[in-house]
């Protein structure tokens, strides 16, 4: 690795929106650098998850170093390939902090997507060069004409400096090789000083702890080198250094301005912390400005199927949020269960008389009962789950389909909830707390209205990016969902871009599914934070026969009570089994019910019981003896409310 001087060295990533063809551009630079081989036929090398091949998405950034000779040198190229998708922009701009320039690629037949423009900005406020590469230009309906016009005008990039290739056919490829050179500087870094390397990413191994993914900002790394992380102050033997080629290659050294990995005998996930600064053992340096938490936009409950199995599910999820550490454990929690809802919950075919006998249960029901881990009763009527904080709903479903792949934990997910927030009036409150403003993620810990001066709600500015046919529709969509429109540019005389602040919860769930449909999949979408705003949230509380489900309160904006209530009313109808009486569920705000079905009362079965029927039926009216499947209550939780 010595051979490379500084300014032989170009640090660079591919960003785009999604789809527009960042992964297949990797491939082709690889295959004409030389890295992998051409005859392999090789599809999204870098594409290593499981779920990235699967979903043909890239989810999670991945790095490799390309020898690539021009001008009678050779030149170290480190690319870094980033995801496309609104979900993952906090690894790209992860990505962007080891790199001195991007290739910006669009779709030529697309043209500037939301997602484009995100990625942009990411990288010009990082100060980053911008090569702009127009791709799939063998497409019959590829215009890149207008696209490099529509570049102009929104980025304000020549269009002469676009650059036209076909990815897939490997047009072009070497100019875009060559503009890297040429149009990306070097890093800016000292050899000479002491070692000073960013843990841009890591990953842990079963067998070799964690491996952690670096950028030498200044100084040189080798094996047996004592270093010491900025973040934990732990000191550590270094056993391996080497480049990602794109599989891991070791060196003997790694040098300041160079991307590679590292492993140093750190077997606990929690001891590479990603923005971390790592340095040599007595020669400490001022840490890098490392990178902020990322900041979790939607929550979600991660139960196990079955709950013997939590504590796997906990380490699971502690070795994969190292790896993917957007993702926030908010809190590792037990839900006491009260009500016979969540006794049937789990021990769903015993009626409630049973459960309350539960230890005392054998023959056709001791199956069920071993379920119950060998604990106190009390403890056993516990739900364990981890609360998860996400950047959004693909991310989430990511991560559970990580979850189960890589580390066969078989998970459910509730319905995804938003953080609000309360300023408190009640002094009583405000000293429990410690705080007058608090931040609300569990919906039953929602202060009343009396106890609070306002809610807040969290929002964020939303681009679209549509042909003009579907603006209409997209508009009263957007208007549906609470939006304030802020902008509307025409990028081209057959686009238009549209800004618009939404209050998160009402896109959380299906806002961008609602768009794609409308819109025959060609509007696209990406959205920022923006803080908060006041908004009128209630609690609303389900009841079963008169009794709160515990598990089903939501909070919801008064606008949308009605119908929220309404349909978590109906789908838990649908999804309890028949029933011998007539039961009551309904939707209430405070004493007043806003939504009521009532469900069950077989007729036939009904006249048969008539003599028994009275006093059997207010004791089963009163203890709810309500046979609730096991998937019925995560049925509820799972489907989107805002349907
Ligand atoms: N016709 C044509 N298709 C292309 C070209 N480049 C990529 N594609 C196709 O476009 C689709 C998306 O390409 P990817 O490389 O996976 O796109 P990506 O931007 O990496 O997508 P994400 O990883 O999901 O963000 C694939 O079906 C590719 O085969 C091209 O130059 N021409």
């Amino acid at each position: 690795m010595s051979r490379f001087p500084v300014e032989d060295i170009r640090n660079f990533s591919i960003i785009a929106h999604v789809d527009h063809g960042k992964s297949t551009l990797a491939d082709r630079l690889l295959e004409l650098t030389g890295t992998i081989d051409k005859t392999q036929k090789n599809k999204q090398v870098l594409d290593k998850l499981q779920v990235e091949r699967e979903r043909g998405i890239t989810v999670k950034a991945q790095t490799a170093s390309l020898f690539y000779s021009f001008g009678g040198k050779q030149y170290l190229l480190n690319l870094i390939d980033t995801p496309g998708h609104v979900d993952f922009s906090y690894e790209v701009s992860r990505s962007l902090s080891a790199c001195q320039g991007v290739l910006l690629v669009v779709d030529a037949n697309e043209g500037i997507q939301a997602q484009t423009v995100a990625n942009f900005f990411l990288a010009f406020e990082a100060q980053l060069s911008v090569i702009p590469v127009i791709n799939k230009i063998d497409l019959k309906n590829a215009d890149p004409e207008r696209v490099g016009k529509q570049i102009e005008k929104v980025f304000d990039i020549p269009s002469e400096e676009c650059i036209k290739i076909s990815a897939k056919l490997g047009t072009n490829i070497d100019s875009v090789l060559q503009a890297v050179i040429e149009r990306i500087p070097p890093p800016k870094v000292h050899r000479e000083n002491p070692l000073k390397a960013l843990v841009f990413d890591s990953t842990f191994d079963q067998y070799r702890g964690v491996i952690a993914n670096i950028a030498l900002f200044d100084g040189v790394v080798s094996k047996g080198d004592k270093i010491v992380s900025a973040h934990t102050k732990k000191t550590y033997e270094v056993n391996e250094v080497g480049i990602l080629n794109p599989n891991e290659q070791p060196t003997h050294k790694l040098y300041a301005g160079q991307v590679g990995f590292l492993i140093a005998g750190m077997k606990d996930v929690t001891e590479a912390q990603i923005g971390d600064t790592l340095y040599l053992h007595n020669h400490p340096v001022e840490p890098l400005p490392g990178f902020k938490s990322a900041k979790p936009m939607v929550f979600a409950g991660v139960y196990p199927i079955d709950q013997s199995e939590y504590n796997n599910l906990k380490s699971a999820i502690e070795k994969l949020t190292l790896n993917d550490s957007s993702v926030t454990v908010h809190r590792d929690s037990s839900l006491a269960l009260g009500a016979g809802w969540s006794i049937c919950h789990w021990l769903w075919r015993l009626p409630w008389p049973h459960a309350v006998l539960g230890i005392q249960i054998w023959g056709p029901y001791a199956q069920t009962v071993s379920t119950i881990p060998s604990q106190p009763f009390s403890q056993a009527l516990k739900i364990h789950f981890c609360e998860l904080g996400f950047l959004g709903l693909l991310h989430m479903e990511v991560f559970n389909q990580r979850l189960e792949q890589e580390y066969n934990a078989s998970v459910i997910l509730t319905t995804p909830t938003v953080p609000y927030k309360a300023v408190l009036s009640s002094a009583k409150l405000i000293k429990e707390y410690k705080e007058k403003e608090i931040t609300i993620i569990n919906p039953a810990q929602f202060p009343d209205k009396s106890k609070v001066t306002e809610y807040l709600e969290p929002v964020v500015l939303g681009t679209v990016i549509t042909p003009t046919e579907y603006t209409g529709k997209i508009m009263a969509l957007c208007q549906a969902r609470r939006a304030i429109q802020k902008n509307m540019t025409f990028i081209d005389e057959n686009r238009v871009m549209l800004k618009y602040l939404f209050p998160l919860n009402e896109i959380v769930v299906d806002f961008y599914d609602s768009l794609k449909s409308l819109s025959s999949g060609y509007a696209s979408f990406d959205y920022e934070d923006a803080g908060y705003q006041t908004a009128e949230l209630i609690k609303m509380d389900i009841l079963l026969n008169g009794n709160i489900v515990e598990e089903l309160v939501t909070v919801v904006h008064r606008e949308k009570a009605y119908t929220v209530g309404k349909g978590i009313c109906e789908r838990l109808k649908d999804s309890l089994p028949r029933q011998l009486f007539e039961i009551a569920i309904q939707a209430a705000v405070g004493s007043k019910v806003i939504a009521r079905e009532t469900y069950g009362g077989d007729i036939t079965r009904k006249m048969k019981l008539l003599k028994r029927q009275s006093e059997g039926k207010k004791k089963l009216r009163k203890v709810g003896n309500i046979e609730i499947p096991k998937d019925a209550f995560i049925k509820v939780l799972k489907t989107q409310p805002n349907k």
